[in-house]
């Protein structure tokens, strides 16, 4: 299914509920950092993500270090941001 690339005011717009998620690489991403209580819960924190992903078709580009996830959402599909990464990203934001 192909996948729409926001627009700058679609993207504005969208942002704005999403105010724990900065505009990365020229505003082609989305990027929201997270720290938890040791390794097991950034682990476990990322399984849950993982099996959303997969069921969506959808999957981020992390970063992991013991307690700390970097999460960067794009859709490749699209070369930019599209509904996807925010759906994905509120869906994300719901787990913490
Ligand atoms: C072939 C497969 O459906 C695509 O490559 C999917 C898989 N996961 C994906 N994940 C992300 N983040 N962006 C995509 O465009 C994308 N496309």
């Amino acid at each position: 299914m192909p996948v729409e690339q926001l627009t700058e005011e679609e993207r504005d717009t969208w942002l704005r509920a999403l105010p724990e998620w900065s505009l990365a690489r020229d505003g082609k991403a989305i990027e929201r950092k997270f720290e938890f209580a040791d390794f097991a819960e950034a682990f476990a924190f990322m399984t849950r993500i993982a099996i959303i992903a997969e069921k969506r078709d959808h999957h981020p580009e992390w970063f992991n270090v013991y307690n700390k996830v970097e999460i960067t959402l794009t859709t490749h599909d699209a070369g930019g941001l599209s509904l996807r990464d925010v759906n994905m990203a509120k869906k994300i934001d719901k787990l913490v």
